[in-house]
């Protein structure tokens, strides 16, 4: 069990109702809430909140556990302050309610079915925090390779769409209930769901033989009721270019660089607090392993490293980004630099962890169609801080496949595991 607290001077200075405030999280850095404005300053507990093992999110408030979280986590008994209460099934979420006269006890907290908000109070209510917590569905848990894929759904604020993601917890995470776990990041190609890498990708022996989580988010919304978005399979859904449009048409909901980096993990952070977000790679194929790039270019130090199956290495110059950049992002070629990863690169000032690259030489889109360009990113890394730090393999007859991505999995896996600090289980 951990704990993180808001000490007992933390909150002492009243917040303005709807600013950032911060509470010091022992293990995985700062929980970013909103201060919210209940009435009179009052003298109360200290926040205090605690992971309960099995459960996803709770909070130890004072000796009371308040608890919120989707139906999976409803069997728990929770404890609730003195004073008038409700504890209330809402939407196969709990909703609870409760109330004290006087000083200390005021407020509810309430979840919607996958994107809750917690109303959290400290020492005086004028600096309570609003927290919110993400809410996973667990619809499936599988069995795999000694550890498990679980397949969680959610409602996204981002996108404002439900979102599937797969996460692979390896066996150590069941094995060793006091280990923490570093993290990867795999982003999908076009048409892809989180389910084509899970299923063929191969991953899962290599996150055992290191112990390390795999990610697997979606690469799009799905059934955002935007006209067109199902037309082709190279725009619009499985194809959201891990980027937040700016096109009107789509910026509503196609926000998926947003989604990811300010939503997803922190979402995942918040309920598998076993896993180490602060120790995370990235990679993908495809135009997920331009998103792998684009994402470690835009935020140096964020991933620990970054390696990528057949990338698309220079969107601004192949079909594909034209497409997709020129359709969320508009004709203005210098907000495409801004995700590109062969003009990033030349700007990029973080850590010079050599990059790992595979790409076929019978991969189509390679060598006819030139959507991947690969050699346009070595070419602009020459001027940059990672010369010669580019280690692009092309290799003699694969395709574009996920036999061709299967097949040097191992390799992405080592690489990663090196820089996550991590050692083959014996
Ligand atoms: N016309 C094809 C193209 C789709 C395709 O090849 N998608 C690749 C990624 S391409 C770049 O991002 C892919 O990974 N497909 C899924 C798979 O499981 O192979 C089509 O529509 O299929």
């Amino acid at each position: 069990m951990h704990c993180w607290n808001a000490g007992r001077n933390a909150h002492r200075k009243p917040h303005p109702p709807g600013a950032r405030v911060d509470i010091a999280d022992g293990r995985n850095g700062v929980l970013r809430g909103r201060a919210c404005n209940h009435g009179p300053q009052t003298k109360g507990p200290d926040l205090l909140g605690t992971e309960i093992p099995g459960h996803r999110s709770s909070l130890l408030w004072h000796g009371y556990q308040l608890s919120v979280g989707n139906s999976d986590s409803l069997q728990q008994t929770a404890k609730t302050p003195p004073g008038p209460r409700r504890i209330a099934r809402h939407n196969g979420c709990e909703l609870l309610d409760f109330n004290r006269s006087g000083p200390g006890w005021h407020g509810r907290a309430n979840t919607s079915p996958n994107v809750g908000y917690l109303i959290c109070f400290t020492s005086n209510f004028v600096n309570s925090i609003f927290i919110p917590i993400m809410s996973f569905v667990t619809q499936a848990e599988i069995r795999s390779f000694g550890g498990k894929l679980v397949k969680l759904q959610h409602d996204s604020k981002e996108t404002q769409t439900k979102m599937d993601v797969n996460l692979y917890l390896p066996e150590q995470y069941y094995e060793q209930p006091d280990s923490k776990l570093p993290v990867l990041v795999y982003l999908s190609g076009l048409t892809c769901t989180p389910n084509n890498c899970s299923e063929k990708g191969f991953w899962q022996p290599y996150a055992n033989k290191y112990g390390f989580a795999v990610v697997y988010p979606d690469t799009s919304p799905r059934g955002a009721s935007i006209e067109g978005e199902d037309e082709s399979y190279d725009f619009g859904s499985g194809a959201g270019f891990y980027l937040d449009a700016t096109e009107e048409k789509w910026s509503k909901n196609y926000r998926m660089y947003s989604y990811i980096l300010k939503e997803l993990l922190p979402g995942l952070a918040s309920s598998y607090t076993r896993l180490d977000f602060d120790n995370m790679s990235i990679t993908g194929h495809s135009m997920g392993g331009y998103g792998a790039l684009m994402f470690y270019f835009r935020n140096p130090g964020k991933f620990k490293s970054v390696s990528a199956f057949a990338p698309i290495s220079n969107p601004s110059n192949c079909a594909w980004g034209h497409k997709c950049f020129g359709g969320y992002l508009g004709a203005d070629k210098s907000k495409w630099a801004e995700y590109d990863p062969s003009e990033l690169i030349k700007k990029y000032d973080g850590p010079d962890t050599p990059i790992l690259i595979h790409t076929g030489t019978a991969d189509p889109f390679y060598f006819r169609d030139h959507q991947l360009l690969p050699e346009n990113l070595v070419k602009a890394s020459e001027d940059s801080k990672l010369k010669g730090k580019i280690d692009l393999h092309l290799e003699e007859g694969y395709d574009h496949s996920y036999y061709f991505i299967s097949s040097f999995t191992k390799d992405h896996a080592a690489h990663h595991a090196k820089y996550l600090g991590l050692s083959p289980k014996l």
